[in-house]
């Protein structure tokens, strides 16, 4: 039996221009988890299993060359139930990757587990779908003997992302895939898909990747991370759907993607200095951005309770923002950590503006991988 755990994640800041191929995010992945166990099973074929909705099975089958569920013996080739979207699509890729390596697929159960949302099965934006994929890719490469570096483990659940969200800017899986804090730059999602068509796995794990950049960050001492869930779950891709969709007149989106940059770039310099000051006005900075793009594109990322959690942040004090796509999940607050009653004066506000604080950590970087 193999098993692995794959951390979440929240973004700080640079959401919605890091969708951009090159353009940058910093993250840090949080102490909750997902975790793929692979077990080999008796009989023929690959069942993978979720605890979301209950517990769901899934059985799989091939036609031709490629992975298909069976729902039943008369129904083989259909749809994918949504439960499944990025297990399956991860079964799929180290699937074609055996096949390229001459490695024979043992049949297997794997089972995800993950404790990323509420105890009702609520998610709160912390990545579950990444933390799931990333997990799953290291029990897969285990039980296949794949020998894959971090590197490669980034790249294959990448891979297996884009085929459920082209658009996904991969963020959430390089903070599930490294841990603690990082700086991360998006690759081209196309120029990726179409080395894999053209070459293989194999060549896109080789290949350079245009606009990846994973610059891990010492963990700062002197910045008090609060995270205040909203209670409100939100869809990423519907909400990155609305990006562009309105005409830019007034609006140039390459001027937001470029101070965004700019604006990420100064937060991981006050990062990697343990500077709270410093980290604490480029978040405040980070929030006036989003506001800009979502005043210019009518996209939803400030709903009332975010507004809430920002402005109770700016009533003791702390810099705070919605983190993620907004229109609901989570928002964080950065505080200097000697200011503990501070830190209590916002999780009270939060609590009184109906927002719930999350005791979460940061996830060391050690690979992202236990
Ligand atoms: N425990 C799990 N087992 C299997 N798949 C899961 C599990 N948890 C999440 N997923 C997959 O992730 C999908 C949810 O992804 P979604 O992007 O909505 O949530 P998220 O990644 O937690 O949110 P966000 O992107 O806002 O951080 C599910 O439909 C499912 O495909
Ligand atoms: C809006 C975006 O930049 C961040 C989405 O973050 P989340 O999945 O809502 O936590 C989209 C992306 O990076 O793929």
């Amino acid at each position: 039996m193999i098993s692995c755990r794959a951390p979440g994640k929240l973004f700080i800041a640079g959401e919605y221009a890091v969708v951009a191929p090159g353009h940058l995010a910093v993250l840090a992945a949080v102490d909750r988890y997902a975790t793929a166990t692979v077990t080999e099973a008796p009989g023929p074929g690959i069942t993978l299993r979720t605890d979301l909705h209950g517990g769901l099975t899934l059985t799989c089958t091939r036609i031709g060359d490629r992975l298909s569920p069976a729902t039943g013996d008369r129904d083989p080739g259909a749809a994918v139930p949504a439960a499944f979207s990025y297990v399956f699509a991860v079964a799929s890729v180290l699937d074609r990757l055996c096949r390229e390596r001459g490695i024979a697929v043992r049949p297997y159960f794997l089972d995800v587990t993950a404790d990323l949302g509420d105890a009702d099965g609520r998610k709160y934006g912390l990545g579950s779908s990444a933390a799931v994929t990333v997990a799953a890719v290291a029990a897969l490469g285990r039980f296949h003997g794949l020998a894959l570096t971090t590197m490669d483990r980034y790249r294959l659940a990448m891979l297996a992302t884009i085929q459920v969200n082209p658009r996904a800017s991969g963020g959430d899986v390089a903070a599930s895939t490294w841990g603690g804090w990082l700086v991360y730059g998006s690759p081209d999602r196309g120029a990726v898909a179409a080395v894999v068509e053209a070459g293989g796995l194999e060549a896109a794990l080789r290949a350079p990747w245009p606009g990846l950049a994973v610059r891990p960050l010492p963990a700062p001492d002197a910045i008090a991370l609060h995270v205040g869930w909203t209670g409100e779950p939100a869809s990423t891709p519907a909400l990155v759907a609305g990006l562009g969709a309105k005409s830019a007149a007034d609006h140039d989106r390459s001027v937001f993607r470029t101070e965004s940059d700019a604006c990420v770039g100064r937060l991981g310099a006050a990062i990697a200095a343990d500077d709270a000051v410093a980290a604490s006005a480029e978040i405040d900075r980070a929030r006036v951005l989003l506001q800009t793009l979502d005043d210019a594109e009518g996209l939803g990322i400030m709903t009332p309770r975010l507004r809430a959690l920002c402005a109770a942040g700016a009533a003791v004090g702390a810099a705070a923002k919605p983190s993620g796509a907004g229109g609901g999940d989570c928002g964080i607050a950065l505080l200097d950590r000697t200011h503990t009653a501070a830190g209590t004066a916002l999780t009270d506000h939060w609590v009184a503006a109906g927002i719930r604080p999350l005791p979460l950590r940061v996830h060391p970087a050690e690979g992202g991988i236990a």
